[in-house]
C-alpha cells in the first residue's frame, strides 16, 4: 500500500495541495486542490487574508478524504518575509501586511541609524529589499507600536498555519532567514541585532530545521478535515523547497527558481557576507541541510502576470509568449528590478512611462508589451549570470530553471540566448516536490538530499534549450 505525503504550497498568486507517493523508485505527484491567492487592498493597504488561506488549506485537506488517500504527514511552504504577531491568547494582532505594501518607505533609514548597512549585511548576508521583515518590523515599531508591545509570539506565515493546524508553535529556519534577522553562523535569531533595533527578543522562537515534527493535527482540526496526520517542517520558504528539488545530485551550478519572482543563484556551503556581495545586492538565504542559497531576487513573472490580469486574464501565458515572439524585434527594455514595478496601479502604464522616461519606443500592443517584459527579464538574467560568475569565481555552462516559470518555453530560449548557457527546464512543480522531499527524507524513503535529488532527475521531465543567438544585453 502506498504511503502518501501532502505538500501545501502557497504562492503569492495561488496555492495548491499536492499529494506525493513513491512508485517503483519514482516520485509521483498529483495536484488535488488549487485556490487563488493575492493581497487584498484595504483602504490602500495591501494585506493577506490569513483566515481565507487557512480555510483553503483545510478545504484541500478534505480532498484527501474524498480521494481515500490519507497522508502520513503534511507540510506547508509559502513565500517569505511576511509574518503574524500573536497576543497572549494567540490571537493575530492587527492586519497581516503583504510585502508589496508601501509602509516600509523610509524604514531603512531608521534601521541604518541604529546599525550601519554594511554591518547589517556582514551580520546577516541578506540582500536589501524594502519588504524584508526587518523593515516591516521597523514600520510596526514606528507606525503601530502598541501591536509590537502586545505581541507575545512572532511567526512567519507557514509557521502560523502549522500552528493553526496543530496548536504547536515552531519556527522554521529557511523562511526565518528572509527576515534579515538571522545569523548565518549560528543559524539562529541574532538576538543582539534584535536588541539594537529595539525589537522584543522574547517573541522569537528557536529556529528548527526541515524535517522537525511540529505535531499531529489538533482534535478540532482533525474533526473538521476528517483525518489526522503529522505536520512536519519542510524548507518552508518556497524558494528553499524549490532549490531542494534541483534535479542534480550535488545541486551545483546556476539555477533560476522561476515564478512570481525569479530567484537566480547557486548553492553555497558557506555564506558570502563580503563587501562585493553586498554591493551586488546578493543574498545568502538559508537552505536545507545548512546550505546557502546565494542568489539575487529578480522581479520575475510578476510583470507579465500583472499585465495579464489587467487584460482580465484573456490570454494564457503561452499565448502571451507567442505574441512576444511575434514582436521580438521591438527594441525597448526596462530594468526588471526597478522599484516602480513593485505594486503599480497599472503595470501596462508603468512600463509605458518607463520607456517614455528613458527615451525608448513606447509599447502599445499586448505583443509589444510582452516582448519588452520577456526580453528585459532575459537581459537581467544575462547580467546576473555574469555577476554570479565574477563573485563565485567560477564559470558555469548551464542554468537550471525550476518552478512554474519553466513552462515558459519562449523565455527559456531567450534565457539561453541572453546568457549564452545551456538551459535545463523543469520540474515545474519544484516547490511542492521540495516540500515532499523533506517529508520523504524524514519518513526514511530517501537517505538524504543527494538521493532525493537523483530521484527528482529520474522522475520528472527536464527540457533542454541550447543558446542560439547571443542577444545584446542592454544595461540600463
Ligand atoms: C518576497 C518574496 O516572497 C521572496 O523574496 C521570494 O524569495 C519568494 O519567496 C518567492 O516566492
Amino acid at each position: 500500500m502506498s504511503r502518501y505525503f501532502l505538500a501545501v504550497d502557497i504562492g503569492a498568486s495561488s496555492g495548491r495541495h499536492i499529494l506525493g507517493h513513491m512508485e517503483e523508485g519514482n516520485l509521483k505527484i498529483t495536484e488535488i486542490y488549487r485556490f487563488a491567492n493575492g493581497m487584498t487592498n484595504k483602504d490602500g493597504r495591501l494585506l493577506w487574508d490569513v483566515e481565507y488561506l487557512l480555510g483553503e488549506i483545510k478545504n484541500g485537506m478534505r480532498e484527501c478524504v474524498r480521494l481515500g488517500k490519507i497522508p502520513e504527514s503534511m507540510s506547508i511552504d509559502t513565500w517569505a518575509v511576511d509574518y503574524v504577531l500573536l497576543d497572549e491568547k494567540d490571537r493575530v494582532l492587527g492586519d497581516v501586511y503583504g510585502y508589496r505594501d508601501e509602509r516600509t518607505a523610509g524604514c531603512d533609514d531608521e534601521v541604518y541609524r541604529l546599525i550601519p548597512e554594511n554591518e547589517l549585511y556582514a551580520r546577516t548576508g541578506i540582500q536589501k529589499q524594502m519588504f524584508n521583515t526587518i523593515y516591516q518590523l521597523m514600520a510596526d515599531r514606528l507606525q503601530r507600536p502598541e501591536i509590537l508591545r502586545m505581541a507575545k509570539t512572532f511567526l512567519m506565515l507557514p509557521d502560523y498555519f502549522s500552528f493553526c493546524l496543530t496548536s504547536k508553535k515552531v519556527s522554521e529556519y529557511t523562511n526565518a532567514t528572509s527576515t534579515q534577522l538571522v545569523s548565518p553562523d549560528t543559524k539562529q535569531w541574532d538576538k543582539e541585532l534584535l536588541q539594537i533595533l529595539g525589537y522584543p527578543t522574547d517573541i522569537f522562537l528557536p529556529l528548527k530545521m526541515s524535517g522537525t515534527e511540529v505535531g499531529f493535527l489538533s482534535k478540532e482540526v482533525s474533526k473538521e478535515v476528517g483525518f489526522d496526520c503529522k505536520v512536519v517542517l519542510c524548507s518552508s520558504h518556497d524558494t528553499a523547497s524549490a532549490v531542494m528539488a534541483l534535479p542534480k545530485e550535488n545541486g551545483d551550478g546556476l539555477y533560476i527558481s522561476s515564478g512570481t519572482w525569479s530567484l537566480m543563484g547557486v548553492e553555497l556551503k558557506k555564506a558570502d557576507c563580503g563587501k562585493e556581495s553586498r554591493k551586488a545586492n546578493m543574498t545568502n538565504e538559508g537552505g536545507y541541510d545548512y546550505r546557502f542559497r546565494y542568489l539575487k531576487n529578480i522581479m520575475g513573472l510578476w510583470m507579465i502576470q500583472s499585465v495579464r490580469h489587467e487584460l482580465k486574464d484573456e490570454y494564457s501565458f503561452a499565448q502571451l509568449c507567442g505574441m512576444a515572439k511575434e514582436n521580438q524585434d521591438f527594441p525597448s527594455r526596462v530594468d526588471a528590478n526597478d522599484g516602480c514595478f513593485m505594486a503599480p496601479d497599472s503595470m501596462r502604464k508603468e512600463i509605458q512611462d518607463y520607456c517614455r522616461r528613458t527615451g525608448q519606443r513606447v509599447p502599445e500592443t499586448t505583443g509589444e508589451m510582452a516582448a519588452v517584459i520577456y526580453r528585459s527579464l532575459a537581459d537581467c538574467y544575462g547580467v546576473t549570470v555574469r555577476e554570479l560568475e565574477r563573485l563565485t569565481e567560477k564559470r558555469y555552462d548551464s542554468i537550471h530553471i525550476i518552478g512554474g516559470g519553466a513552462n515558459a518555453e519562449y523565455l527559456n530560449q531567450l534565457t539561453a540566448d541572453a546568457t549564452g548557457k545551456k538551459v535545463y527546464a523543469g520540474p515545474t512543480e519544484a516547490t511542492a516536490i521540495g516540500n515532499l522531499m523533506a517529508q520523504l527524507i524524514k519518513a526514511g524513503e530517501f537517505m538524504g538530499l543527494s538521493a532525493a535529488r537523483k530521484c527528482v532527475y529520474e522522475s520528472f521531465e527536464i527540457k533542454e534549450y541550447q543558446p542560439q543567438q547571443k542577444s545584446e544585453t542592454v544595461v540600463l
